[in-house]
């Protein structure tokens, strides 16, 4: 891939809270159209490396968004640059509602509801309901759509269907899908069905490392490389047959 075709590369971030190193130099690239996957097992370091290109952090390394340097640049600035961010949690107000969650996360003159309310009629349809009565999947499409209202050049979703339910993490896989036709995703996420569904290239990372990175398809396609990586799938059984044995 060319340079230009990157729209974030990430050299060598290192992150240090309390004294103890979290993260020692992840490198990634997020590709200018689709959705890039960030991988890797419980505790790798894929939330701190999120909260670090996004200046959350203390860090230090290389953030290029755009071909600009953005280490040294408050969030504020890197948001308003174009960055959006669906946390974890979300980050929903539960007791507004949908209309008054969006109208919150405008930013400038001519916020896109016409992109908003195109991808996700859904959130036209409920615009008075309470967004903490939507369902989970709805709740996602809020958080997702609020990242749209801003003309933002990058999403960066962090684990977006943890804790749903099969049938719902299907309308989060929609609508992710939706909006990474439109804008290019950075995609935290476990579920690897979803990955292999959305996602063009992947970085895994392990112990705050960048241990691979390449088209997703061919890593979940790689049962051992899946397995040592993300630590998925059964080892090949070693031991004896019962024939083995008694033989
Ligand atoms: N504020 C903090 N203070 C101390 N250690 C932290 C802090 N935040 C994260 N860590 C540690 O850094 C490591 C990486 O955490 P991180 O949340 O980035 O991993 P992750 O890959 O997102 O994991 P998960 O999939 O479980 O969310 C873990 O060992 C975690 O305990």
């Amino acid at each position: 891939m060319t340079d230009s075709q990157l729209l974030l590369q990430v050299r060598d971030l290192t992150v240090v809270i309390g004294g103890r190193h979290i993260l020692h130099g992840v490198s990634l690239d997020v590709a200018a159209a689709g959705v890039t996957a960030l991988l890797g097992r419980n505790g790798a370091g894929k939330t701190t490396t999120v909260r670090g290109i996004l200046g959350l952090l203390p860090r230090q390394g290389s953030v290029l968004f755009d071909g600009v340097e953005t280490v040294g640049l408050p969030t504020h600035t890197l948001v308003r640059r174009g960055i959006g961010y669906v946390p974890e949690d979300r980050g929903i107000f539960a007791g507004l509602t949908v209309a008054e969650n969006l109208r919150l996360a405008e930013r400038g003159q001519d916020p896109a509801y016409g992109l908003v309310h195109e991808l996700f009629p859904e959130l036209r349809q409920r615009a008075r309901q309470q967004a903490g009565t939507l369902s989970g999947g709805q709740q996602q499409m809020l958080a997702i759509g609020r990242t749209l209202l801003n003309g933002n050049r990058l999403i960066i979703a962090d684990e977006p269907t943890k804790g749903l339910a099969p049938r719902i993490v299907s309308e989060v896989a929609v609508a992710l899908e939706r909006a990474a036709e439109a804008v290019p995703v950075l995609l935290v996420e476990q579920n690897l069905a979803l990955v292999r569904r959305l996602a063009g290239d992947c970085v895994v990372l392990a112990d705050g490392r960048t241990a691979h990175t390449g088209p997703a398809a061919a890593l979940l396609a790689d049962a051992e490389a899946a397995r040592t990586l993300l630590g998925v799938g059964r080892r090949p059984t070693t031991r004896p047959t019962t024939r083995e044995r008694t033989a």
